[in-house]
């Protein structure tokens, strides 16, 4: 592959239903690690769940609350405007074509990254990026037998050698642990909670925004 010195781009997928603390603190912190453009990635159709409560609009309008006053974490909504399930190869190839030889990162979670070999084409997502795998709080480092073989020969511990590459390398990035899910947000706010540390400040604001969650 071709040496690149060019700044990375991480891409940041998830469902954001909604996005919440621990995502933007570890999507900063990755930023900060990698000295990289970072974009969360709203997925449409998650392939490997059931739907999300609220709406694609719902939820593209809280992230666009929630990133509010800063300009180190962007919103890219492509998934959004494909119809079907929001494999993520298929957005890695996109953006593979807009952005040439830089280094594009797929940032997953711990435990995102450990399901990893069940994701569509999935040994073909280290030849379009790089991995960043987030560590999360209560998820085990083991990993099943294809994937760690698949990675063994990929990890590397300093981030200059992934600015080197466009793609095919695995770094652990020591984040802060939060023990914050989009899960436990939920529950909270259907039972007429408040999670106001858990959620950034601004979705408070607008009371409309957590609608959805409301029972
Ligand atoms: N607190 C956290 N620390 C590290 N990574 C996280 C954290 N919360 C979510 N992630 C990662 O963010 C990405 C998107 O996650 P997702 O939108 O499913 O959030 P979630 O909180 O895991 O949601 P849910 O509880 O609905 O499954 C995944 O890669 C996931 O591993
Ligand atoms: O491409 C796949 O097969 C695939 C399977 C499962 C998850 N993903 C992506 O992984 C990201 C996190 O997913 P989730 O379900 O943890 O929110 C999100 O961007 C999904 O589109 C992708």
């Amino acid at each position: 592959m071709p040496q690149t010195t060019s700044k990375p781009l991480a891409l940041f997928g998830g469902t954001f239903d909604p996005v919440h603390l621990g995502h933007l603190s570890v999507a900063w912190e990755a930023a900060e690690l990698l000295d990289a453009e970072v974009r969360l990635l709203p997925a449409s159709v998650p392939p490997h769940r059931v739907p999300p409560l609220a709406s694609a609009a719902q939820r593209v309008a809280i992230l666009r609350a929630a990133l509010h006053g800063q300009s180190r974490l962007t919103l890219d909504t492509r998934e959004l405007d494909r119809d079907g399930p929001s494999f993520t190869i298929d957005t890695l190839h996109e953006l593979r074509a807009e952005q040439g030889e830089r280094p594009l990162v797929l940032l997953l979670g711990a435990d995102a990254f450990a399901g990893l070999a069940s994701w569509h084409r999935w040994r073909e997502l280290f030849e379009a990026a790089h991995v960043g795998v987030l560590s999360r709080p209560g998820v085990s480092a083991d990993l099943p037998d294809a994937l760690e073989r698949e990675v063994a020969g990929r990890r590397i511990a300093d981030t200059a050698s992934l600015r080197a590459l466009p793609a095919g390398k695995v770094i652990e990035l020591a984040v802060t642990p939060l023990e914050i899910s989009a899960t436990r947000i939920r529950e909270l706010l259907a039972a007429g909670r408040d999670p106001r540390y858990l959620l950034p400040a601004g979705l408070f604001d607008d009371p409309a925004l957590l609608v959805p969650y409301r029972r």
